[in-house]
């Protein structure tokens, strides 16, 4: 059988800043010696058989310094309180405490105190020493010295067996303190309440100096009867914290006394009592792992349902029903999946039934206490299941102490007189309408039990490296290792492998080393993971900071820290992550976040939603310049719009003199920017653009030289142009997000992808791969060197549903509707068909040789005679040759120097007919461009400008009328 070895001298150790001294003169069975004085700390904190930095001179302990006869006393003491203390071990069911943590020789003491007080007050043996026990025991207690010596025997049969259980064992002895003195004060009572005066035989009889000094001032203030039931009050009291029953918990444990004592199974007795009644009494003693189960509360048509606050505010007052956090598609029975959670952090301890759980709080209420349950028998083999054990709970303490919950304190509300509107007051959405979320937690049994698994591991293969503290994030922890010196980093990263098996995880990820600490990082999920919710993170201190408008709530990194991000300054987003890893519910974070912060006149928005659901809630709110657009061709135009509104964007600044659209907004506020004489165009602060695409692959599918083409130019120069892509994807493979368009998108955003290559498609780096989904991602912001880990934040759909309603109620939205239409489009003519590419090279050979012969395209394009004059028809049609005369050739009518616009034409990127000669064609661009770029500047014009404005048909459509 695999013996159990305790991480518990390592534990000792590990906080050696914290409890180094207090731990530092304990007995230690295992091991040669300490490592001499003068090695470093480090090195003082290890093992002593894990060193291996040479040989290590014994340091002398405490009790070889003792005098001979004194080290033979304690030696025999010692050896008999192990003999006695094995003895009672054996007793009942077999137990088994750490060696390291036994405490025979207190527990021998308090058994021999017992004899002695048993002997004299129940056996009345007389002596002198009899004497004086009587007049210690009696002469405190009066008669109630007849409990003490059981009282006693309690302490030590505890301290025998459970040495480990420091908490139950000082509940225990208060319980009991509080009965002997309530006694003694009952007995003061009923001995005829003599006084300090009536000597010390007169106290004996009755309740001793304590029951004098517990009930003498009591019974002087009140009559006796009422002293009485005090005191027998303080007894029941007592008895409660000694057998640890909560007061609700009295019936039921009368009833399992009851059916004890009648002989009933209580096995089966518990399984009735599972039918129905609420047990979580059960567990309330079971260790300090086990916990209430939560209440349940009844709900319509019979279902139950967690009553966990995290839920509560997905169903709000409005009656709109959303989605939830971490939905699953199997429904499991909530108290089996925290069961399973718990036993996962345990590999191979077998999780009692209730039934057992049940068997054994009645033994313990028979004082026996609560056996350890015998160790399951364990595989030999490298890598075994560890018991939680309670030094490393103590000693282990979370390196970043858990962020206060933001008090949900509101954020002021922002009014705003919008321009754009006339005097519409704009006032952005309440911050009470994104409810918080469960408070964080520092740190639970699950944590705990890993870091009693990382440090069992790392000692089954001595590695010299121990846990020194963890952060807990939302979804996983960070548990830090430090190596001692001359241990390499590898070493630990090796045995990645053995480590997902402890902790019974798959996703264990690790880290070496954390950035900005010499320590490795290794990340483990959390079973009991928790949802960050968005109106915590728009509340909280960073969100604050700043009113800019692109700032939005990103959720929250390992550390437990809120990560807000300002879009502006990313300033393109990739997001990628296989299907349901929690890209859409971050997109629906982003645009929310926008909502609640931004008026339509700060920020515009154009989304693509070629899934056609993902963003439909959105539908019409004033940010939108365009209605969703669902259709790939039309987003590819909407796409060359944004080239086009880019391009108008930079004409401003440049003949205005402003590098970025922020100075140029404050310029035009401070009435800077005036128009040239005669222009009737009324300047405007430019809003920030965004363009959110929530599928990049359907669109890739489409158009993608186009789509291409239109995202680089995008991000190449949109930044000064306050225009800012969001481009989401399932897809990340090098056909999507080309080479190209990742130059161009600096900052990333990855949820879980289902392959390593996936991850380095995204971020250039693996480990996208190991995030558990559903929110969990890798967040690279332009310029970081690492990405940073984080759990999105969730908003459910009624909250969306409660922004958007309330955005919606006040302005309309008003959408532009050249985006999705007014790109150039190029017209191939029918008749060309699928030939446009020899016509090309026909036009191109009769042009430059001015040789209209159907022969000569027959042999140098290698063509049949049919093709060849389907050719030159077609070059006839267009005006390149003159019409056939017989077997000559024909006339060839465009010069070699107007060859390029009739290939244009052909191609579609001009007007067919009529050609236009070369030398007008710019004239007429120049012109045509700045009438639609005048149109796109006045798109920003407020309704007072339409009716004087050269463009009030543009302005017009850029209105936002309130309502
Ligand atoms: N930040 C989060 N916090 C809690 N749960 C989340 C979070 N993000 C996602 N989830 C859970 O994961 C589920 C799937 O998320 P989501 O729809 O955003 O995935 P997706 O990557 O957009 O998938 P698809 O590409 O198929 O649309 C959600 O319904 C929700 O239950």
């Amino acid at each position: 059988m695999a013996t159990r070895t305790s991480p518990a001298p390592r534990g000792q150790h590990q906080t050696r800043s914290k409890g180094a001294s207090a731990v530092a003169g304990s007995p230690r069975s295992k091991g040669p010696a300490k490592p001499p004085a003068g090695s470093s700390a480090k090195g003082a904190g290890r093992a002593p058989a894990k060193t291996r930095q040479g040989p290590v001179t014994p340091a002398p302990r405490d009790e070889d310094q003792l005098a001979l006869p004194l080290r033979a006393v304690r030696a025999v003491w010692m050896g008999t309180a192990r003999v006695v203390g094995s003895g009672v071990r054996t007793f009942g069911h077999d137990v088994n405490p750490d060696r390291e943590l036994r405490r025979d020789g207190s527990g021998f003491f308090l058994l021999l105190l017992a004899l002695a007080v048993a002997a004299v007050e129940w056996w009345a043996l007389s002596g002198t020493a009899a004497d004086v026990v009587h007049a210690a025991a009696g002469g405190t207690f009066g008669w109630m010295a007849l409990l003490v010596p059981f009282m006693l025997g309690l302490g030590a049969v505890r301290l025998f067996r459970y040495p480990e259980r420091h908490r139950a064992n000082n509940r225990i002895a208060i319980g009991q303190l509080v009965i002997l003195f309530a006694g003694s004060g009952i007995a003061h009572l009923v001995g005829g309440r003599p006084g300090l005066s009536d000597g010390l035989d007169a106290l004996w009889r009755a309740g001793g100096v304590v029951g004098f000094l517990v009930a003498g001032p009591l019974s002087s203030i009140l009559t006796p009867w009422p002293v009485g039931v005090l005191l027998a009050a303080a007894i029941f009291l007592g008895l409660l914290i000694v057998t640890a029953t909560p007061f609700r918990h009295i019936p039921a444990r009368l009833r399992t006394l009851y059916e004890h004592l009648m002989g009933q199974d209580p096995d089966a007795a518990a399984a009735r009592r599972d039918d129905g009644h609420d047990q979580s009494y059960l567990y309330e003693t079971h260790g300090a792992t086990a916990k209430p189960e939560p209440k349940r509360r009844k709900r319509l048509f019979g279902k139950d349902k967690p009553d966990t606050s995290a839920n509560d505010h997905d169903q709000h007052d409005d009656g709109y029903v959303g989605d939830e956090a971490f939905e699953r598609a199997v429904i499991e029975d909530e108290e089996r999946r925290a069961r399973e959670a718990e036993s996962a952090v345990r590999p191979g301890v077998r999780r009692p039934t209730r039934q057992e759980l049940a068997a054994e709080e009645l033994k313990r209420s028979q004082g026996i206490g609560t056996p350890d349950r015998a160790p399951e028998r364990e595989p030999e083999g490298a890598t075994e299941a560890i018991d939680i054990v309670p030094a490393a709970k103590a000693l282990i303490v979370p390196s970043t102490p858990v962020q206060p919950q933001v008090p949900p304190t509101p954020i002021p509300q922002r009014t705003e007189q919008l321009q754009l509107a006339g005097d519409v007051a704009y006032t952005l959405p309440p911050s009470d309408y994104l409810p918080a979320g469960t408070p964080p937690k520092e740190r639970s049994e699950a944590n705990d039990a890993v870091v009693a698994a990382l440090t069992h591991t790392m000692d089954q293969f001595n590695v010299d490296a121990k846990v020194t503290g963890f952060s807990r994030g939302p979804t996983v922890t960070r548990y830090e290792i430090e190596l001692a010196p001359g241990t390499k980093v590898e070493r630990v990263t090796a045995l990645s492998k053995n480590i997902s098996y402890a902790v019974a995880s798959s996703d264990v990820r690790i880290l070496s080393p954390i950035p900005g600490k010499s320590a490795i990082g290794i990340e483990i999920p959390n079973t009991d993971r928790e949802t960050v919710s968005l109106g915590d993170v728009l509340r909280s201190g960073n969100a604050r900071k700043t009113d800019h408008p692109m700032v939005m709530g990103v959720g929250k990194d390992v550390e437990g820290g809120f990560v807000v991000a300002n879009l502006a300054k990313m300033p393109h987003l990739l997001v990628a992550g296989a299907t349901g890893a929690g890209k859409s519910s971050f997109v629906n974070s982003m645009i929310t976040s926008i909502l609640m912060r931004s008026t339509p006149d700060e920020v515009r928005m154009v989304m693509v939603d070629p899934k056609r659901v993902e963003l439909t809630a959105y539908e019409g709110v004033p940010h939108l310049i365009t209605p969703i657009i669902t259709s790939p061709k039309k987003a590819a135009e909407a796409l060359q719009w944004v080239v086009r509104e880019m391009d108008t964007r930079y004409d401003d600044l440049a003949n205005y003199g402003y590098k970025h659209i922020d100075d140029f907004n404050k310029a035009v506020r401070n009435g800077k920017v005036v128009p040239p004489e005669g222009s009737k165009r009324v300047v405007r602060p430019y809003p920030y653009l965004l363009v959110i695409v929530d599928e990049l692959a359907d669109l890739m599918m489409v158009a993608p030289r186009d789509v291409e083409d239109s995202i680089v130019r995008i991000t190449q120069l949109a930044r000064a142009a306050g225009i800012h892509l969001v481009l989401a994807t399932q897809r990340p493979s090098v056909d999507v997000v080309t080479g190209l368009i990742k130059a161009n998108v600096p900052s990333r955003m990855a949820f879980a992808t289902s392959s390593v290559t996936d991850s380095r498609v995204v971020l250039d780096q693996p480990g996208a791969e190991k995030l558990i989904g559903q929110g969990d991602a890798l967040f690279l912001p332009m310029g970081a060197s690492k990405p940073m880990r984080v759990q999105g934040a969730w908003v459910t759909e009624s909250e969306i549903h409660r922004v958007v309603e309330h955005v919606k109620g006040q302005l309309q939205a008003i959408y532009r509707e050249d985006v999705a239409v007014d790109a150039p489009k190029k017209q191939i003519d029918d008749d060309i068909g699928d030939d446009l590419e020899v016509l090309l090279q026909a036009t191109e050979l009769v042009v430059t040789t001015q040789f209209g012969s159907t022969s000569m395209l027959q042999r140098k394009l290698r063509v049949g005679f049919a093709k060849a004059g389907r050719l030159m028809d077609l070059l006839e049609s267009r005006g390149v040759v003159g019409p056939s005369e017989g077997s000559k050739a024909r006339d060839v009518l465009v010069k070699p120097d107007d060859l390029a616009p009739v290939l244009a034409a052909m191609r579609g990127d001009e007007p067919s007919v009529p050609v236009q000669p070369q030398s007008q064609a710019p004239i007429d661009l120049v012109a045509d461009d700045l009438a639609s770029r005048a149109q796109a500047v006045d798109y920003y014009d407020g309704a007072d400008a339409s009716g004087s404005d050269d463009d009030g048909e543009s302005t017009d459509a850029w209105n936002l009328t309130g309502r």
